[in-house]
């Protein structure tokens, strides 16, 4: 027999407070006689058991037969995205606050450190950010790699980022900002490092007011076209927009979009700039020195 949840919770509101992030999706709330302790492959066993629930729980929400005895406290969120399928083992976000109010909308927090890596393509981003990773314990977005993620899940958007990326084209923010919160809030990390975003001002704008972080410092790899070019055309990833007429469109695009995102943030004092046309090792001496003395002053 399954055992009675407590509660089940809607739509969550976006943000309010500063630093806070939250995605509109649906959530299924575990009370603690229910919760896994610990986060392994074991654990996982327990989930099976949610997932019954779970389908029961969404045609009850459907139908509007739930109960929304609102409770606040700590606990273990499971998302149960609708897209989501029921085979794959639910994402959970550890000790995340929630609270229900009482028109039975959930609302979680997540205080998140998050620091903007920037440059042309080709610039030695996501080279650099593998290394930040490993040394500074970081989590990795890519913009980038979630739109192509995007695209391969078959999503509804999938043909429009699709397009847009072949053409060189920036995709609309609010696709880009929600695949962003989504890898924020499924990550049990609370640093990451957002490579490739915001890439034009309406990115930029989009981001703060939807999630209200500001960035902790901007990376940004300053890198020459020439040697940029040279690096793309020898990437070697099948990617489609790796080839020399996508190249330029996208050169002109980061001078004409980007750059000027880089000068808002350096009229603030938040940007680290490093000259990105050395060796990936000195370009990581380079890039060590700012997140060590980051770390310090944190
Ligand atoms: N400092 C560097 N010197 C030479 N090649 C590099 C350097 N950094 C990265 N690369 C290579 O250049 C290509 C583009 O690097 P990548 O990190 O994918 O750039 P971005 O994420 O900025 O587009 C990759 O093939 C990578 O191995
Ligand atoms: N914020 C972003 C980041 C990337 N994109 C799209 C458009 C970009 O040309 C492609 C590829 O971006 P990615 O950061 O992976 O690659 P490059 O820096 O161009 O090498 O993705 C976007 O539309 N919006």
């Amino acid at each position: 027999m399954c055992p009675v949840l407590p509660s089940v919770a809607v739509n969550v509101p976006w943000p309010t407070r500063p630093g806070v992030i939250s995605f509109p999706s649906i959530f299924l709330l575990l009370p603690h006689s229910l919760q896994p302790q610990t986060h392994n492959t074991s654990q996982i066993r327990n989930f099976v058991l949610v997932h019954s629930i779970t389908r029961r729980i969404i045609v009850q929400l459907r139908q509007k037969r739930v109960d929304t005895n609102g409770y606040c406290g700590r606990c273990c969120i499971i998302r149960v995205g609708l897209r989501q399928s029921f085979h794959h083992v639910p994402s959970v976000i550890w000790g995340s606050e929630w609270c229900l109010d009482a028109n039975g909308s959930l609302s979680i927090e997540k205080k998140v450190k998050v620091v903007f890596v920037l440059g042309g393509p080709g610039s030695g981003k996501g080279t650099q950010c593998a290394n930040i990773v490993e040394h500074f314990g970081y989590t990795h977005l890519s913009a980038g790699d979630l739109l192509r993620a995007e695209i391969k899940s078959g999503s509804e958007n999938g043909t429009m980022i699709q397009n847009m990326i072949t053409e060189g084209k920036i995709v609309p923010s609010e696709v880009t900002i929600k695949l962003l919160q989504r890898a924020m809030l499924e990550s049990e990390n609370d640093k990451f490092l957002i490579d490739g975003f915001p890439r034009n001002e309406e990115n930029r704008a989009a981001f703060e007011r939807v999630t209200k972080i500001v960035p902790e410092f901007v990376l940004f790899f300053d890198c020459a076209e020439e040697e940029m070019e040279l690096r793309l055309l020898n990437r070697n990833q099948g990617r489609v927009d790796d080839n020399i007429e996508t190249i330029r469109k996208r050169f002109k695009v980061f001078v004409e979009s980007s750059l000027p995102v880089i000068e808002y943030y350096s009229s603030r004092g938040k940007v680290r700039k490093i000259d990105a046309g050395r060796s990936v090792e000195e370009v990581f001496e380079a890039v060590k020195s700012i997140f060590s003395s980051a770390t310090v002053v944190a």
